[in-house]
């Protein structure tokens, strides 16, 4: 059976990124608009309602809107937005971390934020396993790519004049994803989040200090390794890297692909720890998890058509 799929916001920047992925794919069949309509409501409504999933590539009030248009029960709903990563009666769409089945028994599907789905996927599983205390006062240090931004970050960075190299951003330390970092988490505390931005397309890393000595129950960094190897075991797109001899990870190395690649960097006295997750900020951290989150709803292998 062929999945009608209606892409909402198709000509920006995750948009089309999903496009590309679902090209060729005759399990799926395209409901376009062309660009007289495609910010027009009523068309909107008439695909929207046309669909048997649509998939949210939208500003947050577009996507609120988007799902306001929906009068049927019968569409599914994936939203690359934030608007609904903590709403009641959405399923946060992180198959990894909450369960490949209630993304598949889920007719509203939030895709997880880019840097919150690094954070999440080494923190989550840690404090699952009682390794870090729900209450610890955790941190994120990040970098991006400027394809984050969307259309008009991109335009800064390769179209305005002279681009910064690198930026610090959200520094009234209230970023868009700290909430769903915290709640998905289930963390007692928001994480203190630093993000940046590079001069560079794509790519993201998320990095999370841990200092293991002074938590209670001092796990060890072959611990917290295990168990993230344990709760991604058999994953094809979260791959926990055994420890190795990298004295450098660079952002190339995963960018352009849909996979994420977790990392414990630690002392040699297991006294501080690293966790580090690197992946492509519009593969795993948007475009390509929507296209996981599409194929579980259609009831297909979750890596098809993904770039692992
Ligand atoms: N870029 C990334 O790495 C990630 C982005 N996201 C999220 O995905 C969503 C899309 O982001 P991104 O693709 O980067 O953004 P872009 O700005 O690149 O694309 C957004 C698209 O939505 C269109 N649009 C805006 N308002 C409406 C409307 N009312 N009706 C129909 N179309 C509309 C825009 O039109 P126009 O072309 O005319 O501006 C544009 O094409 C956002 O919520 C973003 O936060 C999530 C994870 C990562
Ligand atoms: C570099 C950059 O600006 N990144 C964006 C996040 C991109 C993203 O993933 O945002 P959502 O998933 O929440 O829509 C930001 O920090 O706002």
């Amino acid at each position: 059976m062929t999945t009608q799929v209606f892409i909402d916001g198709a000509v920006g920047t995750t948009g089309l990124e999903i496009r590309d992925r679902l090209d060729g794919r005759s399990e799926f069949a395209l409901i376009t608009l062309d660009e007289a309509h495609r910010k027009d409501p009523s068309a909107r409504r008439d695909a929207l309602n046309a669909a048997d999933v649509v998939i949210l590539c939208l500003p947050d009030d577009a996507a609120r809107e988007a799902v306001a248009l929906i009068d049927n029960d019968r569409t599914k709903v994936i939203d690359a937005s934030t608007a609904h990563r903590t709403a009641p009666g959405w399923t946060y769409g992180f198959p990894e971390v909450v369960g490949r089945d209630a993304v598949a028994a889920s007719s509203r599907v939030s895709n997880p934020g880019c840097y919150s789905t690094g954070f999440i996927a080494l923190v989550a599983p840690l404090v699952r396993a009682g390794l870090i205390p729900a209450d610890w006062p955790l941190s994120a240090n990040a970098v991006s790519g400027y394809s984050g931004g969307g259309k008009a970050m991109i335009a800064e960075f390769e179209d305005g004049p002279a681009p910064t190299a690198w930026r610090t951003y959200a520094l009234t330390l209230a970023h868009k994803h700290v909430p769903e970092m915290q709640v998905h988490c289930g963390l007692v505390h928001a994480p203190i989040f630093a993000p940046s931005v590079a001069n560079l397309n794509r790519g993201m890393i998320v990095d999370v200090p841990l200092p293991l000595a002074v938590i209670p129950g001092k796990p060890s960094p072959q611990a917290i390794h295990d168990a993230l190897a344990q709760a991604y075991a058999g994953s094809r797109i979260v791959k926990v890297i055994p420890n190795g001899d990298e004295t450098l990870l660079t952002i190339e190395q995963v960018s352009g692909t849909d996979r994420i690649e977790l990392y414990v960097f630690a002392r040699s006295d297991g006294s501080q720890a690293r966790l580090v997750a690197a992946f492509d900020n519009l593969g795993k951290g948007a475009s390509g998890a929507a296209v996981q989150n599409l194929n579980i709803l259609a009831g297909l292998d979750e890596a098809a058509g993904l770039n692992l």
